[in-house]
């Protein structure tokens, strides 16, 4: 497995944001993480990237524990996340906020690649062509040379999945990135995140969409009030009644 959480718990005050929760991730896989508003889907993504420390419970990547890492090394452990409120560099342009996510894993940093020291400019090179490719894989590559701001909020999304994706990661948690796009953007992104599952990174999707999550998901877990209330594939969650009745009423069904 390459993730797998085991009895993850935080409260905030009195309220258990998130309680006891367990389940896995196998390379290369989508799972996707449901429930309604308020039901502990955020927390558990800033827990798992060590924004967030749990009270208990453990964290294991790849047979490591992470609970404890501060976020760079969790990020360097090979997980990245998007958010749900982009946080892209918005003076800086489509290609630069690519290779600023490469630069997690490069050797030099960030802020060392600013520096032509000899040897730089070979490893520069290498993550350049390497973040055009990934922006010619998502359909950007035709707007590397703009600002971020200046690109529509849809393509700004894609940008942000991009970048997650420069350093590498065994592991990107998405936080809704079909929010804010159109029938035909959401298409092309349920698509693409399909197809980074064939080369083999894995997913965490939170996602509101049920279209994308069915479509896209392996499997599923779905909190309500902080609890996991059911794991499964898209077809066992679409027939769980439990999951029915908190997720949507009792008298709806899954799409
Ligand atoms: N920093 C915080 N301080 C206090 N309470 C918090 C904090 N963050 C989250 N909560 C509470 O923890 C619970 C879980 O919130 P969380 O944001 O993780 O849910 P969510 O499933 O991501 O919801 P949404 O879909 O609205 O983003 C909620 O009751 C929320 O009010």
């Amino acid at each position: 497995m390459l993730l797998e959480l085991s009895g993850v718990t935080k409260h905030f005050g009195g309220i258990a944001a998130v309680k006891d929760i367990g389940f896995s991730v196998a390379e290369g896989s989508i799972v996707a993480l449901i429930g309604p508003n308020g039901a502990g889907k955020t927390t558990l993504f800033n827990i798992i990237t060590g924004t967030l420390p749990p009270e208990k419970g453990s964290i294991v990547i790849k047979g490591r524990d992470i609970v404890g890492l501060k976020p760079f090394e969790i990020a360097s452990a090979g997980i990245t996340r998007t958010f749900q409120n982009l946080q892209l560099f918005s003076n800086m342009t489509v290609l630069e906020n690519v290779m600023a996510g490469a630069h997690l894993r490069s050797k030099k940093g960030f802020i060392r690649s600013f520096f032509t020291f000899p040897g730089n400019c070979r490893e520069e090179r290498k993550i350049r062509e390497e973040s055009l490719a990934l922006l010619e894989d998502i359909g950007l590559v035709e707007t590397a040379g703009l600002f971020a701001s200046e690109l529509p909020f849809g393509k700004q999304r894609l940008l942000e999945i991009a970048r997650a994706l420069a350093s590498h990661p065994g592991l990107v948690l998405l936080d809704e990135p079909a929010a804010g796009l159109n029938p035909a953007e959401t298409e092309i992104l349920t698509v693409y995140l399909k197809e980074l599952k064939t080369k083999g990174t894995a997913l965490i999707l939170i996602e509101h969409d049920m279209q994308t999550v069915m479509e896209a998901a392996d499997r599923i877990v779905v909190l309500n009030f902080g609890q996991m209330i059911a794991e499964g594939t898209p077809a066992e969650i679409q027939a769980n009644t439990e999951v029915i009745k908190a997720y949507l009423g009792e008298d709806e069904k899954i799409a």
